[in-house]
């Protein structure tokens, strides 16, 4: 029994995730359903919250793109307070502070906290082919070759546990969406200059649109966000990381 007096199925599970991007709220919210972290019979509160990224609006390369997403977390830790019945506090390490937002339902802190960062990533011309590109070139041919898109999930729980980290499957842009990107536009927006489109990366984003809506930018997360939460379904194979969800 936990504090309140109902039992932790009763309860619901509160999410955080460091965005207030709808799709990335859907596919976090999907994500921990489909993966029965919350079961069925569970309610679940899924809850966009403000978050620093710390890195650039648009990031470029894994390294950059994983702070991003690990920095939205820690952000999210230190200015939440953990579930109701914990007697732990947020953890070092992020930007701001302060204190915590009770859940909308009135159940208490957050029992895990997700975020997920979209990023870019140059690879030498004709990467992968006979006599083309060497090597991955991972970020470090900046404006050269072929651009890809993918994105980093980063998952806590904030009672304890290191960050979960994942990433997404990765395809390529378009030359002219590489093109726009090269001059400094974010994807999103290069996105919607080349479709003619309205805040897409809201919508069914690029991956949407090139796959003629066979993937969505909610699906193609869902799927990193998945990849993030294993830790959580099998806590007693990864000790230290997942951490407790349940004070
Ligand atoms: O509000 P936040 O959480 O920052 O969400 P965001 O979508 O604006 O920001 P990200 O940092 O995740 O992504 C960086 C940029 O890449 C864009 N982007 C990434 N994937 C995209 C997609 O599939 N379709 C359209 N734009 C995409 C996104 O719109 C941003 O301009």
């Amino acid at each position: 029994m936990l504090a309140g007096g109902r039992k932790a199925a009763e309860r619901p599970l509160i999410v955080l995730v460091g965005s207030s991007n709808p799709v990335k709220i859907a596919a976090v919210a999907a994500a921990v359903r489909a993966c029965g972290l919350a079961p069925a019979t569970r309610p679940l509160e899924v809850r966009g919250v403000p978050s620093l990224s710390g890195v650039s609006d648009q990031p470029v390369g894994d390294d950059e793109t994983l702070r991003g997403a690990v920095n939205r977390v820690l952000h999210m830790q230190a200015s939440h307070q953990p579930c109701s019945g914990s007697s732990g506090g947020g953890v070092g390490g992020g930007v701001g502070g302060g204190g915590g937002v009770e859940s909308e339902s009135g159940a208490g802190g957050p029992h895990l906290l997700v975020a997920i960062e979209g990023g870019v990533l140059w690879r030498p011309a004709g990467y992968g082919n006979p006599g083309g590109g060497g090597g991955s070139g991972s970020g470090s041919h900046q404006g050269v070759g072929e651009l890809y898109c993918m994105a980093w999930c980063a998952a806590k729980s904030p009672l304890s546990g290191t960050i979960s980290k994942a990433r997404s499957a990765e395809f390529q842009l378009p030359p002219a969406l590489a093109a726009l990107v090269n001059e400094g536009l974010e994807l999103g927006a290069a996105d919607d200059k080349v479709f003619g489109r309205m805040q897409s990366g809201q919508g069914t984003g690029t991956i949407g649109k090139l796959t003629n809506g066979l993937i969505t930018r909610e699906q193609y997360y869902t799927h990193a966000v998945q990849m993030a939460l294993v830790p959580f379904l099998n806590p007693e194979l990864y000790p230290g990381v997942a951490g407790p969800l349940e004070p």
